[in-house]
């Protein structure tokens, strides 16, 4: 048998066994495994189905409503989602809910909240495992060929975020929802009973989703449902097909109406609206710096407007960083690097995007960059070769092209592969690789969130002050990776980026964060770290209510140091 049809078949097999994990568990035993990938080789069965669930979306512009509880409305002007890599193709035709419209989202939530709230979690939890048992089968293809034409994932991309990052975050949600509402607190006295309730929020949430994953979008409103919140859904407008084929699921795997109102509308319209509401009970966002400082702010302004105090959840961009030590794996680093800053175009918040390199590994870690460089294909996400797609719209495309030509105009800068940016047909930005003589030049510092890498080169006895200087050089504190063999070297090295990355890396790429293995979420302006995909995450949804009931009756009112 060769190894490929193997591998195909344990997949299968791991398949059915995580299906017949769900059919067979309960929410007091069910325990998740991360979601075996499928590979769509050539001649393979899901490489056939997801070719035609892409005909089947390419072939229609899907009319995508407002849902405020039962209801679909489609009035406003139209807007048009279209392929990142093919401008003219629309794949999604919606419209922006006024301000009007969001408010009934509020109202539905605060109609659905009661119920949903005092459903047994058991059943909560049912609803969400059903939803990822349907992603993971029926609706696999659903999932991946939206996020591959909408958003221009390739389909390894597409598999990776929609359907095996969403699966795992909604069943390992479910084990670590029973982790944390495990615990009662203490009754040494046999009259008192003490216990703790684990309630949902009052009010609704506002889910404010970024266009980068699939599986982010579904995530952020159905991680507070699960533990009995209600909240108003704001998907990207450049993630609208797929995240509404995800809302359709959770609808479909018995969520009631009104738990979660998907409502796309223009970002600061539903901003002002949601964040002026006296019962927002909570903002769930994940985007940019600029966004949440935004919103920071204006709940901030609203203060005496809310009757409780909103919680605030910012997972946000990074400057990620490698940092190479003399002692490194030339070709780990290389193959690293090349990963995690050109997968999904660097629009991961983890992408790879500043690099610090020795001296003597330069020439080889160069020469490895360029061989590698020549054979990426940049193209279409449905042509199965491609690596490098299109970043996501116009906005974008101007954005990065504006630090490729930085890069292009500074003395101190030198493009050393790529830097042809071409929107003619899509939004196509060539991978490229930047050496700079200045360590704080701006490609240094700012989220670029695109495929360009600069390359800071450092004398090798000089690598204590460069990474140093490499913590102190951007306010972001996402991911970082350092590369090393020496034990002393890495030890000094850890300890020098204690601070500067809430999910670090030794001798692996920045990015690709697992859910259940790697916690993800960062510090300083990268955000208020709650760690999705971890098992603390979900303790920011829940409002514990202590309760001490009492067996015997309440004999006295004096003190006993007041007896006579
Ligand atoms: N740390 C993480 O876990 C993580 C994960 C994914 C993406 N990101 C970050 O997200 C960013 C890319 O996503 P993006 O371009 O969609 O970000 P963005 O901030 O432009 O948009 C995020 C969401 O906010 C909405 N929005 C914009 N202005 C608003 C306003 N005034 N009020 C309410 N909502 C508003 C957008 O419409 C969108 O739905 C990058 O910075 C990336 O690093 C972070
Ligand atoms: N989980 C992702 C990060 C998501 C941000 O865009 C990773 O680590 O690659």
């Amino acid at each position: 048998m060769t190894s490929l049809r193997y591998r195909r078949l344990l997949v299968t097999a791991r398949q059915y066994i995580s299906a017949r994990t769900y059919a067979s568990q309960n929410f007091q035993t069910y325990e998740p495994v991360n979601e075996p990938l499928l590979d769509y080789a050539p001649g393979s069965s899901e490489r056939k189905e997801v070719e035609e669930a892409l005909k089947r979306y390419n072939q229609q512009v899907a009319d995508i409503p407002i849902v405020i509880g039962d209801e679909e409305i489609r009035s406003g002007p139209e807007l048009f989602q279209v392929s990142p890599h093919d401008h003219n193709h629309k794949v999604a035709k919606y419209r922006y809910a006024t301000k009007e419209i969001i408010k009934k989202g509020i109202d539905s939530c605060l109609k659905a909240r009661k119920q949903w709230e005092r459903t047994p979690i058991e059943k909560r939890a049912d609803i969400f495992l059903k939803a990822a048992d349907m992603i993971a089968k029926e609706r696999r293809m659903d999932v991946v060929a939206t996020t591959m034409i909408g958003q221009s994932k390739n389909v390894w991309q597409a598999e990776i975020d929609a359907a095996g990052e969403l699966i795992d975050f909604l069943r390992f949600n479910v084990a670590f929802a029973r982790q944390m509402t495990q615990y009662q607190p203490l009754s040494p006295d046999s009259n008192i009973t003490n216990r703790s309730v684990y309630r949902g929020l009052e009010g609704f949430w506002a889910a404010i989703t970024p266009f980068n994953f699939t599986a982010i979008g579904g995530h952020l409103p159905a991680a507070p449902a699960l533990m009995g919140n209600v909240s108003v859904w704001k998907p990207s407008d450049t993630a609208m097909l797929s995240n509404y084929e995800v809302f359709k699921i959770y609808r479909e795997a018995g969520l009631p109406a009104g738990v979660i109102n998907f409502v796309p509308a223009d970002g600061p319209v539903f901003g002002d609206t949601v964040l002026s509401s006296p019962d927002l009970a909570g903002v769930n966002f994940t985007g940019s710096v600029k966004t949440f400082k935004y919103l920071w702010k204006q709940i901030a302004n609203n203060i005496d407007t809310y009757k409780s105090y909103p919680r605030i959840i910012g997972e946000c961009g990074g400057k990620n960083l490698h940092f190479v030590h003399p002692s490194a794996d030339v070709k780990s680093v290389v193959n690293g690097t090349i990963r995690g800053a050109f997968e999904f175009n660097g629009q991961k918040c983890s992408a790879t995007s500043r690099m610090y390199v020795p001296e003597s590994l330069w020439p080889d870690i160069r020469d490895g960059f360029l061989n590698i460089h020549k054979e990426i294909k940049m193209g279409s996400p449905l042509e199965k070769d491609s690596f490098v797609t299109a970043v996501i719209d116009d906005k974008s495309f101007k954005r990065v092209e504006e630090y490729v030509n930085h890069a292009k105009n500074n003395p101190n800068t030198k493009i050393i592969a790529g830097g042809k940016c071409d929107n003619s047909k899509g939004y196509f930005i060539e991978p490229t690789i930047v050496e700079t003589k200045d360590p704080k030049d701006r490609l240094m510092q700012e989220e670029i969130f695109g495929p360009v890498l600069t390359v800071y080169v450092y004398p090798d006895n000089k690598y204590v002050e460069t990474a140093e200087l490499a913590n102190q050089t951007s306010p972001y504190a996402l991911t970082a990776a350092i590369f090393v063999k020496d034990e002393g070297a890495r030890k000094e090295l850890v300890d020098i980026f204690r601070d500067n990355a809430g999910n670090f890396y030794i001798n692996d790429k920045s990015t690709g964060s697992v859910v259940g293995q790697q916690p993800f979420g960062g510090t300083r302006l990268s955000g208020t770290n709650e760690k999705s995909g971890g098992p603390h995450y979900l303790m920011k949804f829940v409002s514990v209510q202590s309760v001490k009931e009492n067996k015997a009756p309440l004999k006295e009112w004096r003190y006993p140091s007041m007896q006579v």
